[in-house]
């Protein structure tokens, strides 16, 4: 717990979890696969439930609290929610962390998870009238998602409070979605198909024990980005362009499904390298090069593509589950500068693009401003552009559920 403690307090002092999750395991070298996966769900419950528990420590304390130690009680107050039945356990372990840096505290920290079991009912009717605590996503969030999904809004608000589903891609190269589940099923591990070359794990694992992994077999992808290449629908010969590439599940899964001579760019260097590891695992290839895919002269040589693929930088509002932290240090604000930056990618990869060819417009949000909205005004700016229709719709904006995360898909023709 005092493990999980330290990553959460990190993050409410507005750190990255992503970054201080692998600093972590970088110092911890000796932490085995269970302890890693112990601390990691502890600490994500915890982010994910922010909202709902730091309104319950601000109606359970009379003083503030260094957050060394307001960051184990979260992590504790997660924890008897989802374990009541071990609450008193709970509350020992906790004692425990705060005793181990704070032993002048832990008389408070005994006191405050007592008394929310104590008082467990009377806080819930409490929160009901807090939007924040209610749906533990912060009010301008989920007024957003109720604005753009009036059907859906309470579904999608649920579903960014979960544990994600794990799933797989298969490489079609080198195995067959039977010969995967067979290979799984031999190592314990069960698992059902959920669209062509995606499976999904009925319990998420480490990837060390997924077998023909280190191969190449299979890759870890959620089953809604494995839309991307399928729509893209890439065929042998073409000239591609990935460009916002990295880490580059979307460039192998391209590579996977056509021969195509292939172009992955990325701003990031050390997330381009992630790139060029996962396609050498795979066995695939790839040029890629380190770049602002909106700066045309920092990469582009003038010639065109038949297909673009323009997964852009977003909100990842529809992938909060797995990345609880963005939940709360994203502002409303960033949105628009989202919108504006995707804007300015879609406008410059355009003129890359040749007659005839294809783009696809890919995010992982679930605000229509990054989305249905963003695709409106592109088109208002660009009479050559055509709207094609995916599976019979003008666009596919998948909702997170226990199958897949949420996604946006919208591909444009480009007048021949
Ligand atoms: C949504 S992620 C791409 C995920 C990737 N397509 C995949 O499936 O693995 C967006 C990526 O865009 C990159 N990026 C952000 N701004 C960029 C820019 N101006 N030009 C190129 N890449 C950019 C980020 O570094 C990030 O890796």
């Amino acid at each position: 717990m005092r493990e999980a403690g330290r990553l959460v307090e990190k993050v409410i002092e507005g750190r990255n979890l992503s970054v201080v999750w692998e600093k972590a395991l970088a110092a911890h070298a000796q932490w085995t696969d269970a302890e890693r996966g112990a601390i990691r769900d502890l600490a994500w419950n915890a982010l994910r439930r922010y909202g709902r528990d730091d309104a319950v420590l601000v109606r359970l304390l009379s003083k503030p609290l260094p957050n060394s130690v307001r960051a184990v009680l979260l992590v504790a107050l997660a924890r008897l929610e989802s374990r009541p039945e071990q609450s008193y356990v709970v509350v020992d372990q906790a004692v425990e962390a705060v005793g181990s840096f704070a032993p002048a505290l832990k008389g408070v920290a005994n006191g405050l998870l007592r008394n929310r079991i104590r008082r467990a009912d009377e806080l819930i009717a409490e929160l009901e009238e807090d939007v924040c605590a209610r749906w533990c996503h912060p009010k301008w969030w989920s007024d957003r998602v109720q604005r753009d999904h009036p059907q859906h809004w309470r579904s999608v608000l649920q579903a960014g409070n979960t544990h994600p589903p794990m799933a797989l891609r298969i490489n079609p190269r080198r195995t067959t979605p039977n010969h995967v589940l067979a290979e799984l099923g031999a190592a314990g591990l069960a698992a059902r198909v959920v669209d062509p070359g995606a499976l999904l794990l009925d319990h998420p694992v480490p990837v060390s024990r997924l077998p023909g992994f280190a191969a190449g077999r299979l890759s870890v992808q959620d089953a809604g980005a494995q839309h991307a290449a399928t729509l893209l629908a890439a065929r042998d010969g073409e000239r591609v362009l990935d460009a916002c590439s990295a880490p580059g599940g979307k460039t192998a899964h391209i590579l996977e499904l056509a021969n195509v001579d292939l172009l992955a760019l990325d701003l990031e260097p050390v997330r381009l390298q992630r790139v060029r590891d996962t396609l050498e695992r795979l066995g695939l290839s790839a040029q890629t090069r380190v770049a602002d895919a909106a700066s045309l002269d920092q990469w582009w040589d003038g010639r065109r593509f038949d297909r673009i693929l323009a997964d852009v930088p977003c909100s990842a509002s529809g992938v909060v589950r797995r990345h609880p932290d963005i939940k709360w240090h994203r502002r409303e604000r960033d949105i628009a500068a989202f919108a504006a930056n995707q804007a300015r990618l879609l406008d410059a990869l355009w003129q890359t693009l040749a007659p005839g060819g294809t783009m696809l417009y890919a995010t992982c949000s679930v605000f229509d401003e990054e989305n249905g909205a963003q695709l409106h005004a592109f088109c208002a700016r660009h009479d050559d552009a055509r709207r094609l229709s995916l599976h019979g719709r003008k666009e596919v904006q998948l909702l997170p559920d226990a199958e897949h995360d949420g996604f946006y898909y919208a591909a444009l023709r480009k007048r021949g």
